[in-house]
């Protein structure tokens, strides 16, 4: 039992679409931090959890994202092509697993060991995903394909190699406006001010 279970009592869940993925209504009592109790309603969408992994060579400083259209970004007023570390959903695969699986797929880099950085619930008001961050080491050794996701789920993906302190400016430019990406980019910049600090 979560340390919150008591503070919640569910009354009703309506699922209002479930298509792709779910979302749904649930109605709940809230018991309030002064010991009253509140009705409250909220929706979630639910595509379950994700992972993410930025390839970075600390040798060349350089980083492998990939641009990708994104229709959600599309219709609120941006051109659309995301720059982003590649990433993908569970589907129940374990984390670490998956990143690996995925990470080929998109960028054509086969990863054997990826390190864990962080765990972050990306829009906790209306998202329940919770996404696993990683950070891997690669060459051009690593390369066995040329990326690109699946076509047939639609996935048409470019695979960018860039130096990370030009991906570091293009967070300042608004040409990367990813949050999972401007986060693993911070992470990594943040190890090399620590390494040459040291
Ligand atoms: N038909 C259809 N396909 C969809 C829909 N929504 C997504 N897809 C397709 O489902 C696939 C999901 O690809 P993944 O690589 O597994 O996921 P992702 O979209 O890259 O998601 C990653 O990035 C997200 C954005 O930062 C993260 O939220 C997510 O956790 C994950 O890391 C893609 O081919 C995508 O086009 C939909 O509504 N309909
Ligand atoms: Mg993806």
């Amino acid at each position: 039992m979560s340390a919150t279970e008591h503070r919640v009592n569910i009354i009703e869940t309506r699922v209002l679409s479930d298509d792709w993925y779910t979302l749904k209504k649930t109605t709940f009592d809230y018991l309030r931090r002064d010991n009253t109790w509140q009705r409250q309603s909220r929706e979630t969408y639910d595509r379950g959890n994700g992972a993410t992994i930025l390839l970075f060579n600390r040798e060349r400083q350089t980083v492998v994202l990939t641009r990708q259209f994104r229709f959600p970004a599309f219709v609120n007023n941006h051109h659309g092509m995301l720059i982003e570390t590649a990433a993908g959903l569970l589907d129940h695969a374990s984390p670490e697993e998956r990143i690996r699986a995925e990470v080929e797929e998109e960028t054509g880099y086969r990863i054997q060991h990826v390190e864990k950085v962080f765990e972050a619930f990306m829009s906790p008001g209306s998202v329940t995903e919770k996404l696993f961050f990683f950070i891997a080491d690669y060459d051009d050794s690593l390369k066995t394909g040329k990326g690109g996701g699946l076509e047939d789920e639609g996935e048409d993906i470019e695979v960018l190699e860039l130096p990370l302190d030009k991906a570091l400016e293009m967070i300042r430019t608004g040409e990367i406006v990813d949050g999972k990406t401007i986060m693993l980019l911070q992470h990594a910049a943040l190890r090399v001010a620590t390494v040459s600090a040291a």
